[in-house]
């Protein structure tokens, strides 16, 4: 008999320009060298109706309460946590996200002050106790990710944002690394690629050897 193992949820946060998506092909080519499936994946979106929606929240011309843009955020996780994270975790895939639902309680709860109390209740409604495995949070001053962001890309709706909304983003990633410093580990996102590379890698391997140590059948 053939039993199949659930596989792992890891997920990237990080102000934007923090490096995340440089970050996250690396870390799925490492998986799929030792032999995983892995769905590498983002938020919001990654399903037809969260694209939708992810344009809707990223549109700078559409203006939001934050509530609506709360809910909004909820509803496209749960269409991916449907269509894509639970059928692949249950398939014994692992899964890489760009951001979930850290960045809710960062962005909805730090940034545009809505009660962590309602993002709780949320959070239960929609994921029913799930959580990710491992966090990875690149953490970076805001002027350096502003630097990268301007450099790189044209802003969205959230980049248009002052410094001072980031300012307060950042700090509420950092309190809740310090909350769930267990599951959510800190990466210093200032550095050069080669040392944030480096900083990540070690973070990965140790929760690789945790798995297989725990009797995870790789
Ligand atoms: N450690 C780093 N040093 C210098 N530039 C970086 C670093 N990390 C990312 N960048 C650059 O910053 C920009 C934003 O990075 P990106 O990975 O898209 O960030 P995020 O996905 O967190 O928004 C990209 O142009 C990327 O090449
Ligand atoms: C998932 C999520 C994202 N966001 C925001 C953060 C980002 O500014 C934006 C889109 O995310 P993303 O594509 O990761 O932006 P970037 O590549 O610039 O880091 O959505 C929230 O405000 N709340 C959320 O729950």
């Amino acid at each position: 008999m053939i039993i199949l193992q659930r596989g792992k949820f890891i997920t990237f946060e990080g102000i934007d320009g923090a490096g995340k998506s440089t970050h996250l092909a690396w870390l799925a080519s490492f998986l799929r060298d030792k032999g995983l499936e892995v769905i590498v994946t983002r938020e919001p979106g990654s399903t037809a109706l969260g694209e939708q929606l992810r344009q809707l929240l990223l549109d700078h011309r559409q203006a939001m309460h934050a509530e609506t843009e709360t809910l909004l955020m909820f509803a496209a996780r749960r269409e991916h946590l449907d269509k894509v994270i639970l059928p692949a975790l249950e398939r014994g895939a692992w899964v890489i996200s760009d951001r979930f639902t850290d960045a809710s309680f960062a962005y909805q709860g730090g940034g545009r002050g809505v009660p962590s109390a309602r993002l709780e209740i949320l959070e239960q409604w929609v994921q029913k106790g799930f959580s990710p495995d491992l966090t990875v949070y690149f953490d970076v001053p805001v002027t350096i990710s502003r630097q990268r962001v301007q450099s790189a890309r044209t802003a969205d709706r959230f980049e248009l944002e002052p410094d001072l909304f980031f300012e307060r983003v950042r700090q509420a990633y950092l309190q809740r690394a310090k909350q769930f410093s267990e599951r959510i580990r800190v990466v210093d996102g200032s550095l050069s690629l080669e040392e944030v590379r480096t900083a990540m890698v070690e973070v990965v391997e140790k929760f690789w050897s945790a798995q297989a140590s725990s009797g995870y059948r790789m």
